[in-house]
């Protein structure tokens, strides 16, 4: 396909999003209805569409309307392409521009939330949170997220893993975030299939996830319950440093691939039903379901779909899994709460209300992410329950 191709395919990708289908849905549906577009070619235009899903707001704004035409057109002057190049109406390319497409705006005099491509209303929640990095933040929001990989310490070192990748051609970087975290700088698209990902020497995991897991200092033989399990990232990693995971969800089904994945890491995860946590754990560890603003590089329809009342929502659910987790530390045990949002709603006020409402229970850290530090955003903090506390 030919770059102006590729961007048609775009436009019609993102119209039918805009219309109001999930992303993944259309461009699985465009690949099957386009056999004759290769991988590289579904590669390119997932890029575009991705792009222009982070960056709808300052694209329309730059292409004239909030149409898949409109957002490619911005995205092209966004990234200073002469978009006569590409809107030129031949064969399987976007047709020319209208006058009325000609006329460009200068982004720096549209408002806030354009500018950092963020809901009108989730503007001064961002700005009442993070105070003047919200724009920064939000605009490394608008970036592809690099793609990191943990090496997993049940198999293998950080140096080990890092060399086994590099002879299957994919090149990666030790991130500071965690000791365990490598960067992949080239053959990203590769790792899923490459013998160290299939032989558990690494897992696919963002570093501030890791960075989290590093922060809950984990012994061998800690007794964990991780109550929000879902997919089994942080239970694997804390697995991985020692500790006997026991892997709890609300919905059961979230966990189907845990054992798959424990077996490929080499590491045991016990995996119990909804319902069925029992109490005096060491340490219970709640990723508690939330806006995911943090992780909004990677998931960008997540911030076009929240609402203020889905935040609510959301905010209600943390403070009864926080009660729900509280009895089940022994005395004198830790309790910790992560998210990855970056909203304080989520995050520090939370665990405010948790203390003023919870007798016998004190903070002893708070650890804060945000994309300039390189991984997702994440909220962490570590609660101590005292050792005589008066939870039942
Ligand atoms: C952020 S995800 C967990 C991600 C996972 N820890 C990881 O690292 O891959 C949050 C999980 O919380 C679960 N969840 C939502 N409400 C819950 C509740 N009341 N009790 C327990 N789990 C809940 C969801 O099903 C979801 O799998």
């Amino acid at each position: 396909m030919t770059p102006a191709a590729r961007q048609a395919a775009a436009i019609e990708v993102l119209d039918a999003w805009l219309g109001g289908d999930a992303l993944e849905a259309v461009l699985t549906r465009w690949a099957r209805q386009n056999r004759y577009a290769g991988s590289k070619d579904r590669a390119a235009i997932r890029d575009i569409v991705y792009d222009a899903a982070r960056c709808r707001r300052s694209f329309a704004a730059l292409g004239g309307s909030e149409t898949g035409r409109g957002l490619v057109l911005g995205g092209l002057r966004a990234a200073g392409v002469d978009p006569d190049t590409i809107f030129t109406g031949e064969r399987f390319a976007p047709a020319p521009l209208a006058d009325s497409e000609r006329d460009t705006v200068d982004l720096a005099t549209q408002p806030d939330p354009v500018r950092h491509d963020m809901p009108d209303w989730l503007w001064p929640h961002l700005s009442e949170s993070l105070g003047p990095d919200a724009g920064p933040i939000t605009d490394a929001l608008r970036d592809r997220a690099p793609v990191f990989l943990r090496a997993n310490l049940a198999r293998t070192t950080r140096d080990a893993a890092r060399a086994a990748l590099a002879e299957e051609g994919i090149e990666t970087r030790p991130h500071t975030l965690s000791d365990t975290a490598l960067e992949v700088t080239t053959g990203a698209r590769r790792v899923a299939r490459s013998k160290a990902f299939q032989e558990g020497l690494v897992e696919l995991q963002d570093a501030a996830s890791q960075a989290v897991v590093d922060a809950l200092h984990v012994t061998p033989g800690l007794r964990v319950l991780d109550y929000c399990a879902g997919g089994g990232g942080k239970a694997l990693a804390l697995a991985a440093r020692g500790a006997e995971v026991t892997a709890h969800d609300i919905d059961g089904r979230r966990m189907s691939d845990l054992p798959e994945r424990a077996r490929r890491a080499g590491v045991d995860i016990a995996r119990i039903a909804p319902g069925t946590a029992g109490r005096g754990f060491d340490l219970v560890f709640a990723d508690a379901p939330c806006s995911g603003s943090g992780s909004w590089r990677r998931n960008p329809q997540g911030k076009w779909s929240l609402s203020e009342t889905g935040l609510a929502e959301l905010c209600r659910t943390q403070a009864e899994i926080l009660d729900e987790i509280a009895p089940r530390v022994a005395p004198g045990g830790r309790l910790a709460y992560a998210t990855c949002s970056l909203l304080d709603a989520e995050n520090g006020r939370q665990i405010k209300h948790f203390i003023e409402r919870t007798p016998g229970w004190r903070g002893v850290a708070e650890h804060r992410f945000t994309p300039l530090d390189g991984g997702d955003g994440f909220y962490l903090a570590v609660l101590e329950r005292e050792p005589s506390g008066s939870q039942p």
